[in-house]
């Protein structure tokens, strides 16, 4: 159980699968294209996806979809403080700040996040420290490359093996700055410096990440590896979607980061109680 920063203790219990909704606050998002912009707006998805079973949500005020430009620290913190202020103030959830900058770290848990996650691994200036001085959970995934870049020519002797060993070494250099083991959250990085072989690769061996004894995060919701596949666009990706949730949390994924929430909660419930039998092959 990771317990959640000292301002409202919430215990994330991961004993059961959980999940994890998205709240892209940036206008270039690559599936809600940046719909919830907007304060109000952003704080009905949020509540709707509370509703619909979400148990954390994880606000980005920086688009990490391939090709993306960065985003100043001023115009990330305008465009994530607000919600998690409001949010916090107004709804019982844990909520993720999803950045890379240590001062966005620092001010979105003031405000109220719970959770740091990190698409670059806390390998940002600064980032490894803030996080040890927040004493918070932190979700560390593997990227090949940047987001402008990654994708260009992803390329591996063995991309399980080299995702698990970047994890692996991550957790060390974690500790070492005074980061308690117990706070981490570890993930492969679907989609980030990854082909659609290689990102299938690692999905079907999720299970291998549980050696660390560490929870995973599992984020596949939408993406090219399932748009690549089908040929289709963000919008057709549902079942998809829920083919890899259905994957993932087979194989003990104990967080799925997604944009369809019902469904995913809908996916895990039926999963769950699947497990409640076990086989007799
Ligand atoms: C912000 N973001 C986009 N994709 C992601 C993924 O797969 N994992 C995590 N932890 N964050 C992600």
């Amino acid at each position: 159980n990771l317990t959640a920063n000292n301002k409202h203790v919430k215990m994330l219990n991961l004993d059961q699968p959980v999940v994890m909704g998205i709240l892209n606050v940036t206008p270039d998002s690559f599936s809600d294209g940046g719909q919830y912009h907007g304060l109000d707006a952003a704080f009905q998805q949020a509540q709707k996806m509370v509703a619909d079973g979400a148990t954390i949500i994880d606000i980005g005020g920086e688009s990490t979809r391939p090709g993306a430009s960065a985003v100043s620290l001023e115009e990330e913190l305008a465009r994530v403080i607000p919600i998690i202020e409001h949010i916090s103030a107004q709804l019982d959830v844990i909520i993720s700040i999803d950045t890379s900058k240590a001062e966005v770290m620092r001010q979105a848990i003031a405000a109220g996040a719970h959770i740091i996650n990190d698409v670059r691994a806390l390998q940002a200036e600064g980032a490894l420290q803030a996080a040890a001085e927040l004493a918070v959970p932190v979700c560390i995934m593997h990227m090949q490359g940047q987001p402008s870049n990654m994708q260009d020519a992803p390329a591996y002797q063995d991309v399980t093996a080299e995702v698990v060993s970047f994890l692996e070494q991550r957790i060390l250099d974690c500790v070492d700055a005074g980061i308690k083991r117990e706070h981490i959250i570890l993930d492969p990085g679907f989609g980030f410096g990854k082909t659609l072989e290689q990102n299938y690769q690692l999905l079907a061996d999720t299970a291998l990440f549980h050696q660390f004894g560490l929870p995973v995060l599992i984020g596949v919701s939408r993406k090219s590896m399932i748009g690549n596949l089908l040929q289709c666009d963000e919008s057709q990706r549902l079942a998809g979607s829920l083919a890899c949730a259905t994957a993932a949390a087979g194989d003990g994924a104990q967080i799925l980061r997604v944009h369809d929430v019902r469904e995913t909660a809908d996916v895990l419930a039926v999963v769950a109680q699947l497990a409640k039998h076990g086989s007799n092959k």
